[in-house]
C-alpha cells in the first residue's frame, strides 16, 4: 500500500496544467520540489498518520501541513467542529463569543500572553508584533537571526530560511533598501553578536524576534543559556522581546517553547497548531504593550477575516484537547524519540556520522558531520544528498519536507507500525545512498 506503487502521472499532468495559471504551479514556494529534484505529489485526501495523491498513492505523514496536523489529519473533534460552525454561516466580519472564548483559552494555556489579538496566520502575527513593539518603544530597528523565518513580510527576508534560502533567495528582491537597513541580523545561539549590534545601535532596537527552537534552517535547538541572555539583553536595554512560536506553539508543550525553556517572552506569535488546519494566526502578550493596538491604541492592524467564526472552532476544538490531555505530550515525545534514535542506530551500523537534531516532536536529519546550532553550520550539509534520500524516501511511502532546511512535525496519530516502517524505510534509502 505505501509508496509509490502505481504512477504519478494525475500529479504530473496537474502540475504541468498548474504552471500555466499559478507562478512556479504552486501556491507557496516550498510546495515546489525545486530543491530536491522531481515534481510535487499533489494530494487529494489525508486521514490521521496518512496522506493520499491523486494517484492513490499513500504516504506517512512526517510533514503534517508544515505543523498543525498534530493530532494526524482530519480529526473527528475538529472535523465536527467545523462542520457545527458552518451551519451558522462563514463569516461575519463582527465579534463572536467564539473569538472570546479562544482568547481566554490562549491566555490560559501561555501565561506570558495577557491580550491577544486573532489574525490569519504566522506571517500577519510576526509583520503585527513588530509594528506594535515600534509603536511601543518609538524605536525604528529590528534584531533577527540568520536562517530563522518569521513569514514573508519585507522585514523579514533578510537572511530569511524556509523556503527562502531553498530558492536560494535569503534576501527577496522587492525589499527596499529602507526596510533592509531597519533589519539587523546575528547568528543564531551568538550572544555577543546580539550585544555588539545593540551597542551599535544604541536607542534604535525595538525588538528581538527569535524562533526560540528553530525550523526554519532545519530543527536547531537553543544553546544553554541562550534565550535567558536574551531575554536579559531586552530586559537591560527596553527591548521588547519576541518569541515567534508559529511552529513551536502549542507544539513543545502546551505554552510552547517558553514553557519547556522557562523564558517569559513580552510578545508572542503563533499559528499553524492554533487553527487545527485552518487559517489562523495571532499576536498577544503583555497587557501594557498590546494596548498600544487599535482601537485601544494608536497602532493600526486590522483584518476582515480576522477571528473568522469557522476557524475559530476548529482551533478551538484543537486547543482543548491539546490543554485537557497533557499526556499528548509525552506520547509525542516518546514517538520522536523513538524515530530518531531508530535513525540514530541506523547511522551508527552503516557508520555514518550525520547529525540529527531533535526537541521534542521536532527534528531534522541533516546531511553534515558538523553539529548544527546556527545556519551557516546547517548549510554546511551535503545538499544533492539530502535530495536523493528525500526521493528515495518518498518512493517508498515515507512524506517529508522536500528542503534540509525544514524541520520534521511528528503527529500522534503514528502507530508502532508506521515508526518502524520510518526506521526500516530509513536504513533501505541510507544503506542504497552509501554502497
Ligand atoms: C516560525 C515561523 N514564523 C512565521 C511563519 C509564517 O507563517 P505563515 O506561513 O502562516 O504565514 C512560519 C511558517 O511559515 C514559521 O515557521
Ligand atoms: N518552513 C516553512 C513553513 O513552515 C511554511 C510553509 C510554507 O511557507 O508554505
Amino acid at each position: 500500500m505505501l509508496g509509490i506503487k502505481t504512477t504519478t502521472i494525475q500529479s504530473q499532468s496537474l502540475f504541468e496544467k498548474a504552471k500555466n495559471f499559478i507562478p512556479g504551479g504552486v501556491n507557496s514556494p516550498v510546495r515546489a520540489f525545486k530543491a530536491v529534484g522531481g515534481n510535487p505529489i499533489f494530494i487529494k485526501s489525508a486521514k490521521g498518520a496518512y496522506i493520499f495523491d491523486e494517484d492513490g498513492n499513500q504516504y506517512i505523514e512526517l510533514i503534517n501541513s508544515w505543523g498543525p496536523m498534530i493530532l494526524g489529519h482530519a480529526h473527528p473533534a475538529i472535523e465536527e467542529a467545523i462542520l457545527q460552525a458552518a451551519k451558522n454561516s462563514f463569516s461575519f466580519g463582527a465579534p463572536t463569543a467564539k473569538e472570546v472564548e479562544m482568547a481566554e483559552l490562549i491566555i490560559q494555556m501561555i501565561p506570558s500572553i495577557e491580550k491577544v489579538r486573532m489574525v490569519n496566520s504566522g506571517t500577519e502575527a510576526c509583520m503585527s508584533a513588530i509594528r506594535v513593539a515600534r509603536g511601543y518603544t518609538g524605536k525604528p530597528k529590528i534584531i533577527k537571526f540568520e536562517g530563522c523565518y518569521h513569514g514573508h513580510g519585507d522585514s523579514f527576508l533578510i537572511a530569511a530560511g524556509s523556503g527562502a534560502v531553498t530558492m536560494g533567495v535569503p534576501d527577496s528582491a522587492g525589499v527596499t533598501t529602507g526596510v533592509a537597513l531597519d533589519t539587523l541580523t546575528a547568528p543564531f545561539n551568538d550572544l555577543e553578536a546580539v550585544k555588539a549590534l545593540i551597542e551599535a545601535n544604541p536607542n534604535q532596537v525595538a525588538a528581538i524576534i527569535v524562533e526560540p527552537v528553530v525550523g526554519n534552517m532545519g530543527c536547531v535547538p537553543p544553546k544553554e543559556g541562550f534565550l535567558q541572555g536574551l531575554r536579559n539583553l531586552c530586559t537591560q536595554n527596553g527591548i521588547v522581546l519576541i518569541f515567534d512560536e508559529v511552529m513551536t506553539g502549542f507544539r513543545l508543550a502546551k505554552g510552547g517553547a517558553q514553557e519547556r525553556f522557562g523564558i517569559r517572552p513580552d510578545l508572542t506569535t503563533l499559528g499553524k497548531i492554533i487553527g487545527g488546519g485552518l487559517p489562523v494566526g495571532a499576536y498577544g502578550g503583555k497587557k501594557e504593550i498590546m494596548d498600544w493596538v487599535a482601537p485601544m491604541g494608536k497602532v493600526y492592524q486590522a483584518g476582515t477575516l480576522s477571528g473568522n467564526p469557522v476557524a475559530m472552532s476548529a482551533g478551538l476544538a484543537m486547543l482543548k484537547i491539546l490543554n485537557e490531555n497533557p499526556q499528548i505530550y509525552t506520547d509525542l515525545e516518546v514517538i520522536t524519540s523513538q524515530i530518531v534514535s531508530g535513525i540514530k542506530g541506523v547511522l551508527k551500523e552503516l557508520s555514518l556520522n550525520y547529525t540529527i537534531n531533535q526537541v521534542g516532536s521536532m527534528f531534522t536529519l541533516f546531511f553534515t558531520e558538523n553539529e548544527v546550532y546556527d545556519f551557516t553550520t546547517a548549510k554546511s550539509s551535503n545538499l544533492a544528498f539530502f535530495g536523493k534520500y528525500f526521493r528515495e524516501m518518498l518512493q517508498r511511502g515515507v512524506y517529508l519536507a522536500p528542503s534540509q532546511f525544514e524541520s520534521l512535525f511528528v503527529s500522534n496519530a503514528l502507530s508502532s507500525e508506521d515508526v518502524a516502517h520510518i526506521v526500516a524505510t530509513n536504513r533501505e534509502v541510507l544503506k542504497l545512498m552509501h554502497t
